[in-house]
């Protein structure tokens, strides 16, 4: 995988089904029509959506021909390359010297408060030692707990008020205690509720204005989390939060519980979002900066 990975014993490394069902298919096939359509599929099928395995297998016999490409590995570097070229990625990093807030965004479950704690400890390693944790969430009790136990577990102070209360006034007030006890970065959770989409777009553009106007000179990002478990699902959520507020990275979770990797072409592509950490376990460090060469190497199982 594009991260190092824990092995226990006996385990074999997972190598992504598309791929090896490439490789498969270059042997199956001499005829490069049944090639591409069954490619197309095959993209489909890794979670790359319909337009974009469309795009992708369109520009490929486009390149094959005009370039007149005969044999069965350039064909893939060519397919890597179009992949390659499609893969946007984004530096999330704090800035110094400054506030910074980061907005954490994502439907419920997919992993938002974990991946906080994970960010605040990928920072601390960068330099970044005062962070606080805001609890944007105030429509689940559950959240608000979660973001607690995840600051206690990281030794950050958590800013939260009463199930229920006005997210707006919690990022509000984190702003501000941020300001007087010297944070760097904000993390901020906020709630998810897919099924009541009027309502999440009113409340995340509020908070968004807000943000704005109490972070003159500091650096503020939002940063989706998507389950990469959730296949075109998570492009669907993407379009919504982008549509919402613009997104500025997404953050794909649980990404060792999928063989599929193709809902990161489709956002990149589709979306023009780029992906800034790949999510790979529950664990504090299983959290790796998005890195496009080992990615595309595990996806095409080229080495
Ligand atoms: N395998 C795996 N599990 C993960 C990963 N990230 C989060 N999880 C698990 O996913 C579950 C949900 O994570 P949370 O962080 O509670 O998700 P959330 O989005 O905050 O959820 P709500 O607070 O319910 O909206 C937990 O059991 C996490 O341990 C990951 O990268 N890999």
């Amino acid at each position: 995988m594009f991260w190092k990975k824990k092995k226990k014993d006996n385990e074999e490394t997972p190598k992504s089904n598309l791929g090896r069902l490439i490789s498969d298919l270059f042997s199956k096939t001499d005829n490069l029509e049944s090639f591409y359509n069954e490619l197309e599929e095959m993209l489909i099928s890794g979670d790359m959506g319909g337009t974009v395995a469309i795009e992708i297998v369109d520009e490929l016999r486009e390149r094959v021909k005009k370039g007149n490409i005969k044999e069965k590995e350039n064909i893939l570097i060519e397919l890597r390359s179009i992949i390659a070229g499609s893969l946007k990625t984004a530096e999330f990093l704090p800035e110094h010297d400054t506030l910074n807030l980061f907005l954490v965004l994502g439907v419920n479950g997919v992993g938002k408060t974990t991946t906080i704690a994970k960010l605040s400890q990928y920072y601390k390693k960068n330099g970044f030692q005062k962070i606080l944790f805001s609890a944007g969430d105030t429509f689940r009790a559950a959240a608000i707990d979660q973001l607690k136990i995840q600051g206690e577990r990281t030794g950050n102070r958590v800013v939260a008020q009463a199930h229920g209360s006005d997210p707006g006034a919690v990022i509000y007030d984190s702003i501000s205690s941020a300001k007087s006890h010297g944070e760097e970065l904000i993390l901020a959770d906020t709630a998810g509720r897919m099924h009541n989409k009027a309502n999440l777009v009113k409340e995340l553009q509020k908070i968004d204005k807000i943000v704005n106007s109490n972070m003159a000179g500091g650096q503020y990002r939002k940063v989706l989390i998507l389950d990469a478990t959730t296949g075109q699902n998570g492009l669907q959520q993407a379009e919504a939060f982008n549509d919402a507020v613009h997104v500025d990275g997404v953050i794909l979770t649980k990404y060792d519980a999928t063989a599929r990797g193709g809902l990161i072409v489709a956002i990149s592509r589709k979306l023009n979002i780029p992906i800034a950490f790949v999510g790979h376990g529950e664990g504090l460090d299983d959290l790796s900066v998005f890195d496009p060469e080992s990615y595309l190497n595990d996806l095409l199982a080229l080495k």
